[in-house]
């Protein structure tokens, strides 16, 4: 069950009186519910529900059981100094691997246009050896594609799925016959104008040389709990260890979406030690995407074969605290739901806390103690909701549990509407039916977008007055409340908790489609 941070609510209580008085609003939070419940049945009853949407993507299973890999920390150790070559033949090898891609697993075609820039320490390869490496890169799609095929997820762009024919008895990944999926190059430096692209798939350091990975294994998104086992060094020969082989780990069924660690730990995940770049750092306005399958002006049509029961499976849902901004289930992870808002979201909090539509991140001045104070607010909306029997899900989510695909991003803004018409619907029919809140942060998402993972930010995103906060210590009682303080902060956590619980009303913007 939902169940964020009550410990930290209790800790940071500073007036006896306000436990009271949330108890209080609790039941006019609950009879206001009750009251949109019953007139949501009603509409819902009333509604076409037959609208909605294809984009050919699969969403994301969001929660899977950790899979024992003990040989995951082993795989770190083992390293490739990558090959070398020219900036050039890295961009044309760049470009072949998006034409296979594109070919072979249906990606978009992905193109970039930035200014081709030799280094001098990126000296060309001889052009016999270039050649067999893009053999060797060309034969690995085509043999990656006899197994998997790429499809577009909800949160993590596009990603690596066994294909739904695969046979696995064609072609079993063992120790002995692992898959070639992959090829790892030195890369150009942060000065050079193509060095972003290189970012979407960076392997491991060596030295001070940055290393891309390419090939089929670089659709692979990913997830600290992998189910493919990758090794780097299978045969000792150097340039054999530049490629990089996939035993399969788990029994893979068809359809199910492939995840690897990119040798990032979950502890180093946690502790913001390293990192995945996000898709804003490595598509640029240098590139583009180009899909004509996706690129249609047909309105949405409803994916049907999971739609019979829409939302039933989330409300079996057990053990799992999901963060509404960006879709993680701390449970999942061990996290403390408050100080992963807290260090993974400040600028959305701060968003919040503004109330501007048009917020710039960081424009806006803000203390520690606003701060502090906002995501206690947060925190004890979530904490009520939960304790009157209310799911709140994220919003990115809503996919997951009705079968609806998110849009491809070349879509138009009548397909954009479309689905969130269609989006809305299902999440008042969620909420009518099964007191589900579906909700992006703390407010109800009424732009298609809102529908979407949001980018995570840092404390870095925010404009602090005087110190920021601590990263490890969120209570409010190093700042103490005057009494007109804690009245306000009270009535900010009645928003806060009116914002979600009320956020179906009939009268919200998004209704008028109905
Ligand atoms: C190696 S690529 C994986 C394929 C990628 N999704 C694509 O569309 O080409 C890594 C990038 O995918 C995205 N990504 C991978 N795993 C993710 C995750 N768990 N959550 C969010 N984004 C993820 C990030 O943009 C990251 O930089």
């Amino acid at each position: 069950m939902l169940h964020m941070d009550l410990e930290d609510h209790r800790n940071t209580c500073t007036c006896g009186d306000r436990v009271h008085e949330i108890n209080i609003f609790e039941e006019d939070v609950k009879n206001i519910i009750k009251f949109e419940n019953d007139i949501l049945e009603n509409i819902a009853a009333e509604e076409n529900l037959g609208r909605g949407a294809k984009h050919g993507v699969q969403p994301r299973k969001s929660t899977r059981p950790p899979v024992p890999l003990a040989e995951t920390a082993k795989e770190c150790k083992k390293t490739s100094s990558g090959f070398e070559m020219s900036v050039n033949q890295l961009s044309e090898l760049w470009k072949y691997d998006m034409t296979l891609a594109h070919q072979l697993m249906g990606l978009p075609l992905r193109d970039c246009s930035a200014i081709l820039q030799e280094e001098e320490n990126m000296p060309a390869m001889d052009i016999n050896s270039f050649t067999r490496l893009k053999t060797s890169i060309k034969r690995m799609w085509f043999e990656a594609e006899e197994i998997f095929t790429a499809r577009k997820t909800f949160d993590c762009g596009w990603g690596l799925f066994v294909r739904e024919d695969h046979d696995a008895s064609k072609r079993v990944l063992t120790p002995t016959s692992a898959l070639r999926m992959g090829w790892i190059a030195r890369f150009p430096g942060p000065e050079n104008p193509t060095h972003h692209r290189y970012l979407r798939s960076p392997c491991q350091h060596h030295g001070n040389d940055f290393l891309y990975l390419g090939g089929p294994l670089s659709l692979c998104n990913y997830d600290p709990h992998p189910n493919l086992k990758v090794d780097f060094s299978i045969s000792s020969k150097e340039e054999r260890a530049n490629f990089v082989f996939v035993q399969k780990t788990e029994k893979l069924e068809p359809g199910d979406e492939v995840f690897w660690t990119y040798n990032i730990s979950k502890q180093e995940m946690e502790d913001g030690s390293k990192d995945f770049y996000q898709e804003s750092e490595w598509k640029l306005s240098c590139c583009s995407e180009t899909d004509l399958d996706l690129v249609s002006n047909q309105p949405p049509k409803r994916v049907c074969k999971r739609s019979s029961q829409p939302h039933k499976d989330s409300v079996k849902l057990k053990g799992y605290r999901f963060c509404t901004y960006c879709g993680l289930n701390a449970a999942d992870l061990k996290l403390n739901m408050k100080c992963h808002i807290a260090l993974k979201h400040p600028s959305e909090l701060c968003a919040e806390m503004s109330g501007e539509e048009n917020y710039v991140p960081g424009e806006t001045p803000i203390s520690s103690k606003a701060f502090l104070q906002h995501l206690d607010a947060v925190s004890n909306a979530y904490n009520t909701l939960h304790n009157l029997g209310y799911k709140v899900l994220p919003a990115c989510h809503i996919f997951e549990h009705t079968g609806y695909y998110c849009l491809s991003p070349e879509s138009s803004e009548e397909q954009r509407e479309g689905l969130l018409s269609a989006l809305d619907a299902e999440a008042k029919r969620a909420f009518s039916k099964y007191q589900i809140i579906y909700a992006r942060g703390i407010s109800k998402p009424t732009k298609y977008e809102h529908f979407l993972k949001p980018p995570n930010s840092g404390y870095g995103s925010v404009h602090w007055i005087g110190d920021r906060p601590s990263s490890t210590n969120f209570s409010l009682s190093n700042h103490p409340m005057s009494q007109e303080e804690s009245e306000a902060h009270l009535a900010s956590v009645k928003k806060c908790i009116h914002n979600l619980g009320t956020m179906w009303m009939i009268l919200s913007p998004t209704s008028d489609h109905h």
